[in-house]
Parts: structure tokens; sequence; C-alpha cells
């Protein structure tokens, strides 16, 4: 998968349009699969404070005696550590546990409107960013009013926005807002946490090109420039998963897998918890 593409970032970085996600793995599950991707030729790693596997995810990127450079590593700040000095805390608390000098994506895991503290832990990723250990900054579970509170308020517009996607979950308003602002859409859950892969338009139009139906989304994410991050902890799912290049969707596919637009999200929506 070494020629799969990269999103060039408004941070001026590139960032591989597809990562590994290792959310709900355990530190020794983490290690074990981002060994493994990494030998698939992955070169993105999804992780995050709450995930609790920074250590096993560092353990195995020191492993791979991968260059730095050709690694992009993300990972969030947690709910609980929101604030200026928190943020700033929590932040070498991650590094510290990647084992890393910088980390290349560093996002607000959601904005908690209610408790007004992602504009002033928005400040605190601008000075990371200036001091060159988060070579980008970014957001995830934002929505249009959040992402427009950063952008009327800051210097820097979120490199991403890191959100619930999936053929079940197409979000079509939001993602033309990330267009016209520049930032880049990471697609989270991208295979409908699995639950997708068993749908007769997926599994026909796998059927028509020799390949699995999570394939099929993760070249569809491809082709809308999503960057996706799936998870498995299977090491022949991680290898296929990563083996996108060999075929392409064409209009009806893509018309097809439109349609499936339920609106229907599956994970949780922690912006109403304090
Ligand atoms: N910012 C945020 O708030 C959030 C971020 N995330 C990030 O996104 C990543 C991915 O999201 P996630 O919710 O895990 O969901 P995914 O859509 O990636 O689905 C993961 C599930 O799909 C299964 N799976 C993976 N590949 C295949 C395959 N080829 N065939 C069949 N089943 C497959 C996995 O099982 P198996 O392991 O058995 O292969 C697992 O049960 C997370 O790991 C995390 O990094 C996730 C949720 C929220
Ligand atoms: O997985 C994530 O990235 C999330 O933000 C949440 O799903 C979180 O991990 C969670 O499950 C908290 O209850």
């Amino acid at each position: 998968m070494s020629g799969l593409p990269r999103v060039t970032l408004n941070a001026g970085t590139a960032m591989p349009q597809l990562g590994l996600g290792v959310g709900h793995l355990t530190d020794a599950q983490a290690a074990v699969a981002v060994s493994t991707a990494l030998e698939c030729g992955y070169r993105g790693i999804d992780t995050a404070a709450v995930y609790a596997n920074e250590r096993g995810t560092g353990r195995a990127l020191a492993a791979s005696g991968l260059p730095r450079a050709d690694l992009f590593v993300t990972t969030k700040l947690w709910n609980a550590d929101q604030g200026h000095d928190r943020t700033l805390r929590a932040f070498d608390a991650s590094l510290a546990a990647l084992g890393l000098e910088y980390v290349d994506l560093y996002l607000i895991h959601w904005p908690q409107p209610a408790r007004e503290l992602y504009p002033e832990s928005w400040r605190a990723l601008e000075r990371i960013h200036a001091e060159g250990r988060a070579r980008a900054i970014g957001v995830s579970n934002f929505c249009i009013p959040h992402l427009e509170r950063l952008v009327a308020g800051s210097g820097i517009v979120p490199a991403v926005n890191q959100i619930e996607l999936h053929p079940w979950y197409q979000r079509p308003a939001l993602r033309a807002h990330h267009r016209a602002r520049g930032i880049a859409t990471e697609a989270y859950s991208p295979l409908g946490q699995g639950e997708v892969l068993g749908l007769p338009v997926l599994t026909a139009i796998a059927g028509r090109y020799g390949v699995t139906a999570a394939q099929v989304v993760l070249r569809w994410h491809l082709q809308l420039g999503h960057i996706a991050i799936p998870r498995s902890a299977d090491p022949a799912r991680i290898r296929r998963n990563a083996d996108l290049l060999g075929f392409a969707l064409d209009d009806a596919d893509l018309a097809a897998i439109a349609g499936l637009d339920a609106g229907r999200r599956l994970g949780p929506d922690l912006n109403g918890v304090g």
C-alpha cells in the first residue's frame, strides 16, 4: 500500500489518507496492531489519551525502526483535561507516553460546548503548534457552530475535524462546511463499526470487484477525499483493509453508496456530557 495517497493539510503537512485506529484496544493489543499495520505499509496511527494505549502504541512505533518523518501519529486531548493549563499538561503526558518528541496531529477530542472550555483549550493547542510539538492541530466531534467559533477567535483554522462518518451517516452539510473552510474530513468508525458490512448494496459491489465490503467502504472514503482510520485487531483484516488501489468505484457505485445514508449515528454523542 506504499502508493496510498496523502492529503495535504492546511498546516502544510501531508497526512496518509488511510491510518489505523486503535480505540478500545489495550496497550498490548495496540502494540501488536500497530506493529502489524506498519509492516503492512500503514504510516498513519490514531490514538487518544482516553484509549490508555499511548504507551503500547509508542513501543510499536519505536520498535518498527521506521524513520520518524515517515510516520504520522495523532493523539487527542480528553474531555477531563480541557482548559488552557490542563491541556498543556495533558499534552506533555501524551508525548511522554508515546515516547515522541512531537506528534503530527493533536486533536480536541470533543468540544463539550456547555463547559465553555474548548476555546481556551484551542489556545493551548496553538501554543503547542507554535512550539513545533504538534505539526498540525485539529478537532474531533465539532459541529459547524463550534468550528465557526474557533475560526472567528483564532489565527489557526483546524487542520482536521475527525467525525463519525460511514455509509449510514454521511453528514453532507458538515463535509461541505469543511471543504469551504479548508478543513480535512477524517472519518472515524469508517466501517460503521463493522455493522454496515453486510448491507446488500455493499456486498454486491464487493462481489463485482472481487474484494471485501470493507475494502469497498474504505475505497469510497478515499474517493470522496476523506481520511479514514479503520480499527482492527485482526492481522489479515489490517492487511486487506489497506489493499485499496487495485480497483476503483464507478459513478453508479458511488451513487448507490450515497443512497445508504440514513442519518444513523452508531457511537455515543458526548457533547451534552459535562
Ligand atoms: N474521535 C472520536 O470520538 C472517535 C474516534 N474513533 C477512532 O476511529 C477508529 C475506528 O473506529 P471504530 O469505532 O473502531 O470503528 P470501525 O468502523 O473502524 O470498525 C471497527 C470494527 O470493524 C471490525 N472490522 C475491521 N475491519 C474489518 C473487516 N475487514 N471485515 C469485518 N470487520 C472488520 C473490527 O473488528 P476486528 O478487530 O475483529 O477486525 C471492529 O469490530 C477507532 O479505533 C479510533 O481510533 C472511534 C470512535 C470515536
Ligand atoms: O472512542 C472514542 O474516541 C470516543 O470518543 C468515545 O467513544 C469514548 O472513547 C468513549 O467510549 C467514552 O465513553
